[in-house]
């Protein structure tokens, strides 16, 4: 966990034991279930707390992350950022929604059991719930990492974020043409680009890029589009 505690004194996030207690048995009980239930590609601990953890917590860094309170993670798989996200602050109110149901069960069962009680996790599709009138527009800020390119993305995202919230997109390294692509699509749904940030930390590999979104208007009640819609026919 040295990783870990590191990330967490660069970023001035406070550390303490029942958040280290925390971080363990969740990534233990998940490598525990990833045997029967598909959760994760990472089978090992060190690659684990690299690659889910600290990569996950990186956003921390970011104002927009800093300003924000009630913050939802779309496409979250085996529970990520959101996960070690809410760990590391209790103080924000995390909402997790996945398409596959499975892993939202084991999620909300993890963090019951582990007395992360900021999380709460949600079956359906983004495209569906970014309709609801308790979930459109009522978040600060929407984070989503290894989901969809940005256009698909963007139609998934957006509409979850209030006026004045942000959106960060988790990217690969390569992602300007894939930025490049989507600038319409987030102008249509209520967004600007704001900046794309690559977290430069001595000693800590991080190969994503944060593409940070801001909403600027709301967004028209044609979108998200039905089900399948938004990644079969990407906004152009
Ligand atoms: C490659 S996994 C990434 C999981 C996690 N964000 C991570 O970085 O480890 C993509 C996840 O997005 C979910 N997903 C894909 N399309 C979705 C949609 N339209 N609405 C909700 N979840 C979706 C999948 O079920 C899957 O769990």
């Amino acid at each position: 966990m040295k990783e870990l505690i590191k990330i967490f004194k660069i970023l001035d996030i406070d550390y303490n034991d029942e958040k280290e207690k925390k971080f363990y048995q969740y990534m233990s009980e998940i490598l525990k279930l990833n045997q029967q239930i598909n959760l994760t590609a990472i089978t090992e601990k060190n690659e684990f707390i690299q690659k889910h953890y600290v990569d996950s917590l990186l956003c921390a860094g970011l104002d927009e992350f800093k300003n924000s309170f009630s913050i939802i993670d779309v496409g979250t798989g085996g529970g990520f950022p959101g996960v070690p996200l809410a760990i590391a602050f209790p103080d924000k109110e995390f909402v997790l929604i996945d398409s596959l149901n499975k892993r939202i069960k084991i999620i909300n069962q993890l963090c019951e059991s582990l007395g992360i009680f900021n999380v709460k996790a949600f079956h359906g599709r983004a495209e569906e719930m970014g309709r609801r009138k308790d979930m459109r527009e009522k978040f600060d800020l929407c984070v989503s990492r290894a989901v969809a390119n940005m256009s698909t993305l963007s139609e998934y995202c957006i509409p979850f974020v209030r006026v004045g919230g942000s959106f960060i997109a988790y990217k690969g390294p390569d992602c300007r043409k894939e930025l490049e692509d989507a600038i319409n699509a987030v102008t249509a749904l209520g967004g600007e680009v704001i900046r794309e940030e690559s977290p430069e930390i001595t000693g800590i590999p991080f190969d994503h890029k944060f593409i940070v979104i801001k909403k600027k208007k709301n967004t028209l009640s044609k979108f998200p589009r039905k089900p399948g819609t938004p990644s079969k026919e990407p906004i152009k």
